[in-house]
């Protein structure tokens, strides 16, 4: 009797403080902008639509409610979620450490990448990004170059049969190539995406992508019970299985080659690369005796680089491309830099560092084409204490969105923002620029650890298209639909012409 007691005193205890917790939580959400919420269900309604749709419907609520402050709230379900879109209201979060956490929409992402760099958080997070990050490091990239430009060269030959004809969607094209670079840089692997985009592993990487995309947007799919019930469920673990084996076989194989001390020797001329160093090499080197990092560990990150390192960067050259393309002049300034670059006539010479270095313009170009179409286009966290953010107090357990197209379309900041001027990254006028204005890579101890990975592989791409080839955009700008879902895309695609240049 005692007992049931004390359990049943232990559970009114328990409710009665969850009650109160949850009706602070209550009063504080209330008072930050936003549309009115059904009960249980709160906007889901608006909410339940096609990606593309529910991006345009977020930065609608955006501009409607959250435009002057920057900050405004919807409920999906019973789960407040607070957008942020200033500067000043995105510092609080991003540039703290106490928001280190990623809030729980990263977990659809987990049976893929399980707890690696981009889903982890406290102390496991800590100590893989202390192991992780010297593997970016200058002297790394700089054995990064050949295969950039290696497969740059395959690009543009693929490219040949669409120059001088009609148009185009150029994002495949660019992603089959972006693919080959990360699973060759990452794994020492090459999977060929470019000649076999059918390929088992090629297509379980897009479909996987696909599926945790459509998971987070369909508030029924989140619980596992109900997905697993879904016809999605088993491609999901259809996809999981080529995924995972495949990692696995290349990390064993690595291993061995590594244990056995036969780096040098060439041991399948066919599918491996072996003259340069791959990212799971080094992690391989750091983990010899076993104790640091198991195999499952390496995988972990491994997948890591595989999902993040290639749908970003292939957005971010597709955006640029077609962007150069609605924009003549300034894709003749980045040729005129590149004639200066390599000279006239000497057109077949590969881009070595320095001539990456040397592409200002380009850089710019590129950062500009990333604030107008960031490739994430929105950052989560969890909020782990209650945070004064502006006037409000947004409660600790809250789910922070950072809403980066809006982000960078802050007109103090960049004044007529939806013009594409690559000279808004001059040094002179970036001065005074608020740190936390321009984020498509985020900010502070969670930012992203490929960036400058990220820059030089795409300067190298688009330096090497742009060497052969004029794009023309073969739709306005203002006719695409943006898509935002795990990488911004457009709906229809970006649809381009090209002709062949006089060679650079
Ligand atoms: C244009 C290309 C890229 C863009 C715009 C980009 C953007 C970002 C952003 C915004 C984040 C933060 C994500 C979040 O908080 O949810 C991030 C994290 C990350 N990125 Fe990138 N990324 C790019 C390329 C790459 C590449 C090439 C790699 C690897 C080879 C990479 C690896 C990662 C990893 C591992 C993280 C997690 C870092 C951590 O939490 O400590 N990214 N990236």
């Amino acid at each position: 009797m005692n007992i049931l007691l004390t359990a049943i005193l232990t559970v009114l205890g328990w409710l009665a403080m969850w009650y109160r917790s949850r009706r602070r939580m209550l009063k504080l959400i209330e008072k930050i902008p936003g549309p009115w919420a059904l009960p249980l269900l709160g906007n889901v309604i608006e909410l339940n639509v096609d990606h593309d749709e529910l991006f345009q419907r977020l930065m609608g609520m955006q501009l409607f409610w959250g435009r002057n402050e920057g900050i405004n709230k919807a409920w999906l379900g019973t789960t407040p979620y607070v957008f942020l879109s200033k500067a000043s209201t995105v510092e609080p979060i991003l540039g703290s450490s106490r928001h280190l956490a990623k809030s729980k929409d990263y977990r659809f992402l987990q049976p893929w990448l399980g707890t690696g760099l981009l889903t982890s958080s406290g102390k496991k997070w800590h100590s893989r990004r202390k192991i992780l990050t010297p593997t970016f490091h200058f002297k790394i990239l700089q054995d990064f170059v050949d295969i950039f430009s290696e497969q740059t060269e395959i690009l543009v030959e693929k490219m040949s049969k669409e120059a001088g004809k009609g148009s185009f969607n150029i994002f495949p094209y660019i992603t089959h190539c972006a693919l080959d670079i990360i699973c060759e840089t990452a794994m020492g692997r090459r999977v060929y995406a470019q000649d076999d985009s059918e390929s088992v592993y090629v297509k379980a990487v897009y479909e996987m992508g696909g599926i945790v995309q459509t998971r987070q947007a369909t508030l029924w799919y989140h619980p596992d019970w109900l997905f697993r019930l879904t016809s999605f469920y088993k491609k999901h673990q259809n996809n999981l299985k080529i995924l995972h084996k495949f990692s696995m076989k290349v990390i064993s194989e690595r291993r061995q080659v590594i244990e056995d001390r036969l780096a040098e020797i060439e041991y399948d001329k066919e599918q491996c690369v072996n003259k340069k160093l791959a990212f799971l090499d080094l992690l391989i080197e750091a983990s010899r005796g076993g104790t640091l990092l198991s195999d499952e560990d390496i995988r972990e990150e491994v997948d890591t680089f595989m999902f993040e390192g290639h749908d970003t960067t292939s957005s971010a050259m597709s955006w640029t491309l077609f962007l150069l393309g609605c924009h003549s002049e300034i894709q003749e300034k980045v040729v005129a830099e590149l004639e200066e670059i390599f000279g006239e006539g000497n057109s077949e010479r590969r881009p070595s560092m320095q001539d990456l270095h040397a592409m200002k313009y380009l850089e710019r170009c590129i950062k500009e084409a990333l604030r107008l179409y960031p490739s994430v286009p929105l950052l989560a966290r969890q909020v782990s204490v209650d945070t004064k953010i502006g006037k409000y107090v947004v409660p600790r357990g809250t789910t922070a969105i950072i809403a980066v197209p809006m982000l960078h379309r802050d007109s103090k900041v960049f004044p007529n923002p939806e013009c594409f001027d690559p000279d808004r990254f001059l040094p002179e006028n970036m001065i005074g620029r608020h740190p936390y204005a321009y984020l498509p890579f985020s900010a502070g101890p969670r930012n992203c650890i490929g960036q400058k990975y990220a820059i030089l592989e795409e300067k190298a791409v688009l330096s090497g298209v742009l060497r052969k080839y004029k794009i023309e955009a073969a739709c306005r700008r203002e006719d695409i639909i943006v898509s935002g879902e795990l990488v911004t895309r457009a709906k229809h695609g970006l649809v381009v012409k090209i002709t062949a240049r006089k060679k650079i």
